[in-house]
């Protein structure tokens, strides 16, 4: 029954949902609630509620139920119809709108607009079919079904909730305006970057538009400012850049009112902070990081305690975030280790380019693969796109991977791929490793006359003087002096979470990452842009964006990770984040999702010095297990097969590692603890082939691994959350054929 209504004759129960005693009339909203039965549904409403509003004694009230998130819509739709009752239910009904009402407005609604007959059904329903012109589902629905062809996936937004939204947005044609509206607003931020307006404007436009993450930035950077104004009463801690933020933001606003006078000034700043607030919280809200939000909202409400909207946020997000934990904890039985608290904890959303952003800047074009392959250096392989097809210049050049420049015998090193982009959830103080390429300065992998000491400061420590210079004419120059001590945990080392490092390696890497542009940039005195820069450029993102009506895996994302962190970075580095146009929330998005393509973990042990089957006691260290984890520059190119032609390996991650394995291309002995990847050829390979990795360890699931408990099948499942639409090697095409084939059968009669 798609384009009736039902109304249910008596009484206000059912024995779906209790029925509210205040009440009086109560709609059960279709559980699979197609937008065009939304609509209608929303007409009818607005039709039934101007008529009850005569009819009725008191303001008629509403009590909808619905197992879909959609009655958000409807209640916007009819806007009338605030303040409603929202509730949830498991009704399985599911074609049908029921309408309960109490008998006294019955008569009403037969004389309402957008409904052409009442009729009582067998189950003793009142049925009202919708009249053809004004609420014909069927219509609706053919112009809907038109419209949708045209929606425009790419501004469907990176929030994954309330998603109905943006589409409605797009179906009533407002798109448009709100692109416009959101250009103006970062015109105006060109002009006036430190009025903290700007910035809530462009939160609020951006969860309008679905790009919460965005939102939160906005939010965050007004607050900056804001609290940099207002003094340390408002929890101005850390570092500010530029460090005359409290005159600039003063002098914005007092410009924009026309006062001198401060206490006006004062008056709107406070003001705008309670909207900042509330703009964050709500972002924080819509990014799913709960506890974050939950955090945010202490600080508002310590500030602001009476306010009404920020106290309603509150509790949502405590709803929210108590809700998830305790469906984590049912999951979970006793198991509630400190992973499933960092899952209580993280945000969801997901991965796209910005459509705002100008695309040419995630090209890799034919020159930056000229230039990959200079930098390689290599006779034994190349970095080529995939695809090989007619291209220009300055287009995309697509997919990349690396294949055999000639015959490669089994066994032999293909490619070693030293890299200084690493990091650890160790702190450089604790002298134990190279802080340019991560080698293990340790007893006895090194002797303690060969450590390397830096002549500008006593922080970091190298394994060689190569090391050293590389260091201390780059990256290190930029980073040399500033405290990143709060990049670490206590006492250098976060809190441990098992096999998930903590979200925090995302921060170091970036630090280091920018590091390493900085200085590159610096000392060629050119400004290219850091997308178009060789380092960030090669990387390319796993972009899965939302798409209408199948929406993809959503990323994980942090509050503090994605937005504080390296908005606190960027100003330690003096880099301006209220002018600067290189270092935009998206360009910092952008970098973190190339980062988590491309970066290889490793976990490695090199506390125990001395081989298990020696006589002589084990030693420990102070070490213990370090995550490593890497951008190593060329190796990111390998692309996975299960059918791997190459084996790799970090160079040691522990102690008891014959010393062939450690052998470089010119028989030269990897440093153990290194960040250095080494490849090496698992069979012979011909000329022109593409060299393959796994991604997976052994991708068959045949060795007893236990981080691959499930076999096969869990590795399947793994790499179709990595790759959309699955892992395109020669076995899982063959695999995704064979599941095909047999669904077919089974479903023939
Ligand atoms: C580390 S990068 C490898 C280099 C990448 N092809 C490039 O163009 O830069 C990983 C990405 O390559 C692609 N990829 C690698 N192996 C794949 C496979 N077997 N099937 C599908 N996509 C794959 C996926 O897009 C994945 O996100």
């Amino acid at each position: 029954m798609t384009d009736s209504i039902i109304i249910e004759t008596q009484p206000v129960e059912h024995d779906i949902a209790p029925s509210p005693a205040s009440a009086n009339l109560v709609i059960v909203a279709p559980a699979k609630n197609g937008h065009g039965s939304t609509k209608r549904i929303a007409h009818v409403l607005s039709a039934l509620y101007d008529d009850a509003q005569e009819n009725l004694d008191d303001e008629p009230n509403f009590t909808i139920w619905s197992k879909e998130t959609n009655l958000d819509r409807l209640q916007d739709t009819t806007m009338k119809l605030d303040p409603c009752r929202l509730s949830t239910t498991s009704d399985g009904k599911d074609d049908s709108s029921l309408i309960l009402c109490s008998g006294s407005i019955q008569n009403s609604m037969k004389s309402c607009d957008g409904v052409e007959e009442l009729a009582v059904d067998q189950a003793e329903n009142i049925v009202i079919s919708a009249s053809e012109t004004e609420v014909n589902s069927s219509t609706i629905e053919t112009d809907m079904s038109q419209a949708d062809k045209n929606i425009r996936q790419e501004w469907l937004g990176t929030t994954p909730f309330a998603i109905e939204d943006r589409i409605d947005i797009q179906r009533a044609g407002h798109l448009d305006d709100l692109i416009y509206y959101q250009q103006t607003i970062y015109d105006n931020i060109r002009e006036t970057p430190y009025d903290p307006a700007h910035w809530i404007d462009l939160c609020q436009c951006c969860l309008t538009l679905g790009f919460a993450d965005i939102a939160a930035a906005a939010a965050h950077k007004g607050l900056i400012l804001i609290k940099a104004s207002l003094g340390r009463d408002y929890g101005c801690e850390g570092i500010v850049y530029p460090s005359n933020l409290k005159i600039l933001t003063k002098t914005a606003v007092s410009e924009k009112l026309h006062t001198h006078s401060p206490a006006i000034v004062e008056e709107e700043l406070k003001s705008l902070l309670l909207i900042c607030y509330s703009g964050l919280l709500s972002s924080l809200l819509a990014c799913g990081t709960f506890w974050e939000g939950l955090r945010a909202a202490k600080e508002a409400l310590s500030i602001f305690p009476m306010d009404m909207d920020l106290l309603e946020t509150r509790d949502m997000l405590r709803d929210c975030f108590y809700e998830r934990q305790n469906s984590l904890k049912a999951k979970a039985a006793d198991n509630f280790d400190e992973s499933l608290t960092l899952m209580t904890r993280v945000g969801k959303i997901y991965q796209m380019q910005y459509p705002w952003m100008d695309r040419r800047l995630n090209d890799r074009t034919p020159a930056l693969v000229r230039e990959l392959n200079d930098n390689l250096n290599s006779q034994i392989c190349e970095i080529k796109p995939i695809i090989l097809r007619p291209h220009r210049e300055s287009f995309d050049v697509g997919p990349l991977g690396i294949f055999a420049l000639r015959d490669i015998e089994e066994g032999e090193s293909v490619l070693v791929d030293k890299c200084i982009t690493n990091t650890t959830d160790l702190h450089p103080k604790a002298q134990t490793y190279c802080d340019a390429c991560h080698s293990s300065l340790l007893a006895p992998y090194i002797l303690p006359t060969q450590i390397v000491r830096p002549e500008c400061c006593e922080d970091v420590v190298f394994c060689s003087q190569d090391c050293c210079s590389t260091a201390t004419s780059g990256y290190h120059r930029v980073l040399c002096g500033k405290d990143w001590s709060w990049i670490y945990g206590r006492n250098g080392r976060p809190k441990s979470t098992g096999l998930a490092p903590d979200p925090m390696w995302r921060v170091r890497l970036f630090l280091r990452m920018v590091a390493v542009y900085l200085a590159d940039i610096q000392s060629t005195k050119t400004k290219v842009h850091p997308l178009q820069h060789s380092l960030f450029g090669r990387m390319s993102a796993n972009y899965s964006p939302p798409s209408y009506p199948d929406f993809p895996l959503t990323r994980d994302w942090y509050y503090y990770e994605n937005i504080g962190a390296p908005t606190r970075i960027l100003m330690t580095l003096g880099i301006n984040p209220f002018t600067d146009p290189h270092w935009t929330p998206e360009v910092i998005q952008t970098i973190f999702w190339k980062m988590e393509n491309n970066a290889n973990m490793s976990k490695i042990n090199l506390s125990t010095t001395t081989p298990p089957s020696s006589n002589s006691p084990q030693r420990e260290n102070s070490t213990g297990e370090e995550i490593v984890t890497s951008i190593n520059t060329n190796y990111l190119f390998l692309n996975h097969s299960c059918e791997p032609n190459i084996s790799w390996r970090g160079p040691s991650s522990t102690p008891f590692v014959s010393t062939d394995l450690l052998e470089g291309i010119n028989s030269e002995i990897i440093k153990p603890g290194s960040a250095t990847i080494i490849c090496r050829a698992r069979q012979k390979i011909k000329k022109g082939e593409e060299l393959k990795i796994s991604y997976i360890g052994d991708p068959m699931g045949t060795s007893n691994n236990k981080q691959w408990e499930g076999g096969r099948q869990e590795r399947r499942r793994w790499l179709s959350k990595w790759f959309e639409g699955g892992c395109g090697c020669s076995i899982c095409t063959k695999e995704a054929e064979e599941v095909k084939a047999m669904a077919a059968a089974k479903s023939k009669p």
